[in-house]
């Protein structure tokens, strides 16, 4: 014999019941079928009496729904000649249903006794009319009342089952027939009704199954099995092939509504298999929950569950440490003022024992330890007890997490990468459950995050957020757009475009926007007052593994990274304006990103993709002293003093070209003017471990002052043309000595300068062609022959590729 469950959602119009009837009539061996009310029915019941309590009579309105409903499918089901028996039972049971309600209208009272009668009327109908159905359809099924064969003491609305009395009616029903019974209703020893909790019609299959000593039990609801994670939260959640009993009551205790947590105690102790199974897609295997698990399970984690709601509360106080007794006093109070304790934590200094409890509960337990500990805080050995709220606790469960070194460390490490404070944490000695608790506003993030670490088949997703959709920005787009599927494919990599922002507009969506489509999307977002709203609306999205890109030249833009770190969220940058400003602001975002374990990568600012900051870092690191840094870093302007010849070409043609090359920065004037030389010798000075200012770089100017006082691309190139003279000479000067025009930048002995110098073919800067740089660095290591990195330092393709490679760096170290 099998015992079969259909939930509401299964039995919930004439359609789905005869999905139903298929199901069973496949069964080679007798069933005994259990079913909760048809969906809502047990809601609405619960609503109607509230509504007689209340004193308006729409009760009846709700009770009339009902009733229609259910006189409906009876006869969408039922044919007609044999409809009357089923007809006149709902008829006399809703008869009784309206006089309950209107003795609750009259009286102005609602006892939990009537309510748990109220609530049992849904079961009885659907089980009545699903059973006459199979009648007609052959399957020939008895009908039995479940209050007459399971019984249960206490709460009225949770009965505790008493399993003498329960085993000893159901042991003499005849194994070889099928029989029908309504689930989540029970009586007790004086014949009233007892609920057996919501969800309680899994309880009942179970309680029949495990008395009765059936082959199995099926569980049969609209969803495809227990998932790993609430597929609310976790879009990429997947079905688990099999748990064994005690990981599936976890799952279940902690959230899995799939399956009442108490469902498994009856079947556990005799191993009889509970099948998790979908009514709408039959086809599929479902969940296995039993002794015989056939696979080795690929991870150690089978399932994350979460249940939001909790509240914590501290009973804390010098008083607690060595003082035998506290811990008994603070559970007994619980226990007398009827709270469910749900999580404990105490550290070993014994000054504090953490308990979480359902939000309802909350004051409840204040109250009654406050009065408790009365005197203690009077003595100030105990502090006053409150109690926090809105936290929820994530678990994650698995019988084979036992003993495997490094799978908390991974939890903590994913978490924190992420910014998601714990804020407690409980593991049983058995291993199989790590919780922790966490901000409620983190729990989706806390749960794909960990969905995503723990279970490698589903793709990492990286969220992006991008600033500046300019020459740079462009290509970068480009770089991901063709590479988004390879790291997929090769590297289980989803990079996911959320938010993308110019001086004008921004997006935002979390469910992506395609990289393809930038500028459109860009075109018809909305319009921004200030970057802030950019920032806020990232920090509102709260995703995991975030990251911004800052392709901007803008001081509002960079002015925002700090906020953005100290939201774990890493950035990248290619805009030189913050690591230029001020060493203490510089430092400040350096350090925030390591307290907020989040990366500040920012090699683009120097020598466009060319790993300069990269390599000081690591001499550094290493434990090399850098004494000297000698260099060309403007491409801009290698660029132009490369090309410019006085008699072939102007000047301005030659910046012109240069920017629109995509070598000069969105104003040129910041390369001419040294600004773009001063800040990048100014960062390599400050890698070195030098706390140099902008102020301090001495800089000769050699562009005119009409120039220098340019205030746009424009006005720039009119002052250059205006000054073609000045060029000329400088240009004149130098080839009259066979010497070729170079800005050098140079640091030495913690002083830094930049300069127009005349180099000869001696000079290893002499040969450097095109928009090359080229970066001499002197160390202890290398003190006469210098370690030289050089090759293109501009251009918006390769800075793009530079900003790239930042990105797969932290995807690296920190998603990986
Ligand atoms: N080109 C190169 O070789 C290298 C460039 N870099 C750096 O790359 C950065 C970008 O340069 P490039 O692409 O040429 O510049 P562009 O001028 O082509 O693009 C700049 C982008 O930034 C956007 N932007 C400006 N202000 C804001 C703001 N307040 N909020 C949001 N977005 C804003 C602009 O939007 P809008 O169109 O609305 O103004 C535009 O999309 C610069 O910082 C530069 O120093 C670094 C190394 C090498
Ligand atoms: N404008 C810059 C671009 C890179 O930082 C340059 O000319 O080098």
């Amino acid at each position: 014999m099998l015992v079969i469950k259909f939930g509401g959602s299964s039995v919930a119009s004439s359609q789905n019941i005869k999905k139903v009837k298929v199901v069973l009539s496949q069964k080679k061996q007798p069933f005994f079928l259990v079913v909760s009310a048809f969906s809502g029915t047990t809601d609405l019941l619960q609503n109607a009496a509230k509504q007689a309590l209340g004193g308006t009579d729409s009760y009846l309105n709700t009770l009339d729904a009902l009733k229609n409903r259910h006189f409906l499918i009876a006869k969408e089901l039922i044919l007609l000649e044999n409809q009357a028996d089923t007809l006149i039972y709902i008829q006399k049971q809703f008869n009784q249903l309206t006089a309950l309600c209107e003795g609750v209208f009259a009286l102005g009272e609602l006892t939990d006794k009537t309510l748990a009668r109220i609530m049992s009327f849904g079961e009885l109908f659907s089980s009545f009319i699903i059973g006459h159905y199979l009648c007609q359809e052959a399957l020939n099924v008895e009908w039995i009342n479940s209050l007459d064969y399971i019984k249960a003491e206490g709460n009225y609305l949770e009965g505790e089952l008493n399993r003498t009395e329960t085993a000893s009616l159901i042991k003499d029903l005849d194994k070889t027939r099928n029989y029908i019974a309504p689930g989540f209703i029970a009586s007790n020893s004086k014949g009233e009704i007892v609920l057996l909790g919501r969800g309680g019609s899994d309880y009942s299959a179970a309680i029949f199954a495990g008395n009765l000593n059936v082959n199995g039990l099926e569980i049969w609801s609209d969803v495809d099995g227990m998932l790993d994670a609430n597929p609310k939260l976790v879009k990429s959640a997947r079905t688990i092939k099999e748990l064994s009993y005690k990981e599936a009551f976890e799952l279940s205790h902690f959230g899995a509504k799939v399956l009442y947590a108490p469902t498994i105690r009856p079947v556990m102790n005799k191993g009889i298999p509970i099948q998790l199974k979908n009514t709408f897609s039959p086809e599929k295997k479902g969940t296995y929950i039993g002794n015989k698990l056939k696979q080795e399970p690929q991870n150690s984690v089978k399932g994350i569950s979460s249940i939001a709601g909790l509240s914590l509360i501290t009973v804390a106080g010098i008083g607690l440490a060595g003082i035998k007794g506290m811990a008994k006093k603070v559970f007994a109070t619980l226990e007398r003022a009827s709270v469910n304790v749900v999580l404990i934590t105490q550290c070993c200094s014994e000054q504090n024992i953490c308990i979480g409890v359902v939000d309802k509960d909350k004051n409840q337990a204040v109250t009654a330890l406050n009065e408790a500990f009365d005197s203690e805080i009077r003595k100030l050995l105990v502090d006053k007890i409150i109690a926090k709220s809105n936290y929820s606790v994530i678990a994650l469960v698995g019988d084979n997490m036992k003993m495997k070194v490094g799978l908390s460390g991974q939890l903590f490490g994913a978490l924190g990468q992420n910014g998601i404070n714990i804020i407690a944490i409980a593991q049983g000695a058995s291993e199989r459950n790590i919780s922790v608790v966490i901000d409620t506003k983190d729990e989706k993030k806390a749960t794909n995050v960990l969905h995503e670490c723990f279970f490698n088949t589903v793709s990492k997703k990286v969220h992006l957020f991008v600033a500046g959709l300019g020459n740079v920005g462009k290509q970068f787009f480009k770089i991901i757009a063709e590479q988004k599927a390879t790291l997929l494919a090769e590297n289980n990599l989803d990079l996911r475009l959320v938010g993308i922002a110019n001086s004008k507009r921004m997006v935002l969506d979390e469910l992506g926007i395609d990289w393809d489509q930038g500028g459109v999307a860009l075109a018809q977002g909305t319009e921004v007052g200030h970057f802030s709203d950019f920032v806020e609306g990232m920090k509102k999205m709260n995703l995991r593994n975030s990251i911004f890109i800052d392709n901007t030249a803008s001081e509002e833009v960079s002015a925002s990274y700090l906020e953005i770190l100290k939201e774990s969220i890493s950035v990248i940058t290619c805009n030189k304006i913050a690591c230029s400003s001020s060493y203490e602001h510089y430092k400040g975002l350096k350090d925030t990103a390591k307290k907020f374990n989040c990366f500040f990568n920012y090699e683009t600012t120097v020598g466009a993709a060319l790993p300069v900051i990269k390599t000081i870092q690591d001499l550094r690191l290493s434990g090399d002293k850098i004494n000297r840094i000698q260099a060309v870093l403007s491409g801009s302007l290698n660029f132009i003093f490369n090309h410019y010849n006085s008699s072939k070409n102007t000047f301005v043609e030659i910046v012109k070209q240069a920017k629109e090359e995509g070598y000069t920065e969105p104003n040129p004037l910041i390369d001419l003017s040294g600004i773009d030389v001063m800040r990048k010798i100014l960062i390599l000075a400050r890698e070195a471990g030098y706390s140099l200012e902008m102020d301090e770089v001495v800089a000769n100017a050699f562009i005119p002052e009409n120039c220098l006082h340019a205030q746009n691309a424009t006005a720039l190139f009119e002052a250059i043309e205006q000054s073609e003279s000045h060029f000329k000479q400088l240009y004149e000067d130098a080839s009259s000595t066979d010497s070729k025009l170079k800005v050098i930048a140079t640091f030495e002995k913690g002083k830094a300068w930049v300069g127009l110098e005349k180099v000869q073919s001696s000079s290893p800067f002499f040969h450097l062609e095109g928009k090359d740089n080229i970066v001499s660095i002197q160390s202890r290591r290398y003190p006469t022959e210098p370690l030289v990195i050089k090759g293109a330092g501009a251009g918006a393709e390769l800075t793009a590729a530079g900003v790239f490679a930042d990105l797969m760096l932290i995807i690296n170290k920190s998603i990986n």
